[in-house]
């Protein structure tokens, strides 16, 4: 490899934490010493670069953690990097010591602050994209997603066998502030009745329909997989509003919530974690900026993070038709 484009390298993961933070941290962190390249954490995410709160990594710093949910650099939602000076700040701490490449492991927000350092500072940033909302454009699969699919999915099991106990209707609702590729892939996963996310624009007659059909084929009890996103109405306005037309059903909400972020991240992700963190690292010293590292079709792939921000991976309508047919 010709000379890196780096020296000192600085590692950060920010907003939602999800698991394979910490696969993705022992990716940077060794890939960089493999390369000669002194590595920096930052603990709790811009807030530390603004509060100058950084540590010396090197590989023993990052033992026993590939297998471990959350993030050992902890996570924050830091409002004043939101702010000129706050950026200023995180700045003259990066002059300071000398940081000359940032990896920035996070979601779309922690992309855009990423951005709009490098543009202000010129300072070279590289994303890695971690959060369990798997909503990067860029990316098959964000760092966290698998996992949380899979814990949702399990909870989800479980409230099946008390539905089925008790011939009853469950609204239960998945994380995805704004993206339903939990609600999706969780409820046919899970054979829900229906799946309600906020990519689509949904109806109550349309779900009422199906409680309908269910009802002809003899179907005693339900699942009604809904994103916390959702546009329609929330679960509690679901349940309601489904009670109002079908006064027999013995109706429950379940709201799955923080469980679907933590936990030991899944073979896949910690995979995807590794070879992302590799990449990030690779890319730096190649003189890539203002980019996210990603994984597409199984190739590592460099996108500018503001085409990884403003685009959107497409939700998969086969797989509504398909949980749909399935369903009843
Ligand atoms: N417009 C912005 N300007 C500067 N920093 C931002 C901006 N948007 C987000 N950030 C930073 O990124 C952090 C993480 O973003 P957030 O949306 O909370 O999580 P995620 O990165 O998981 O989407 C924010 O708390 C903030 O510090
Ligand atoms: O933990 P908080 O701050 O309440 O945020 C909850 C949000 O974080 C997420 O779990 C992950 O989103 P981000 O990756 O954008 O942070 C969302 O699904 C959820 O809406
Ligand atoms: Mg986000």
């Amino acid at each position: 490899m010709k000379e890196s484009a780096v020296k000192k390298i600085a590692v950060l993961t920010s907003g939602g934490d999800a698991p394979g933070m910490n696969a993705a941290l022992r990716a940077v962190v060794r890939t960089a010493n493999y390369y000669d390249i002194e590595c920096y954490g930052v603990r709790e995410g811009y807030n530390g670069l603004i509060n100058g709160d950084f540590l010396k990594m090197g590989p023993r710093s990052v033992k026993n953690i590939i297998n471990q949910g959350g993030t050992i650099l902890k996570s924050a939602r830091s409002m004043e990097f939101k702010t000129k000076e706050g950026r200023q700040k995180a700045y003259d701490h990066c002059v300071r010591l000398g940081i000359d490449g940032l990896v920035c492991i996070g979601g779309d927000g922690t992309f855009t602050g990423a951005k709009i350092f490098n543009e202000e500072f010129g300072i070279r940033v590289i994303g890695v994209p971690g959060t369990i909302d798997n909503d990067i454009f860029g990316t098959d699969n964000t760092i966290g997603y698998d996992t949380a699919l899979n814990t949702a999915m399990d909870a989800i099991d479980k409230i099946r066998d008390t539905a089925t106990s008790h011939n009853r209707v469950f609204f239960v609702e998945v994380m995805g502030r704004d993206a339903g590729f939990i609600a999706l892939n969780s409820g046919l996963a899970t054979g829900a009745l229906d799946i309600l996310i906020p990519e689509r624009k949904d109806s109550i007659e349309d779900l009422f329909t199906n409680f309908r059909n269910a009802e002809k084929t003899g179907k005693a009890s339900s699942i009604v997989v809904v994103a916390e996103g959702e546009k329609l109405a929330n679960v509690y306005e679901l349940a309601e509003k489904t009670k109002k037309d079908f006064p027999d059903y013995d109706i429950r909400v379940a709201i799955l919530g923080h469980m679907q972020r933590g936990g030991s991240p899944s073979c896949a992700d910690r995979v995807l974690a590794s070879r992302l963190g590799y990449g990030a690292v690779t890319g730096l010293m190649e003189g890539k900026t203002n980019v996210m590292a990603g994984m597409r079709s199984n190739d590592l792939v460099y996108t500018p993070i503001e085409e990884a921000i403003k685009k959107h991976n497409e939700i998969n309508e086969d797989l509504l038709l398909i949980s749909k047919i399935l369903a009843i």
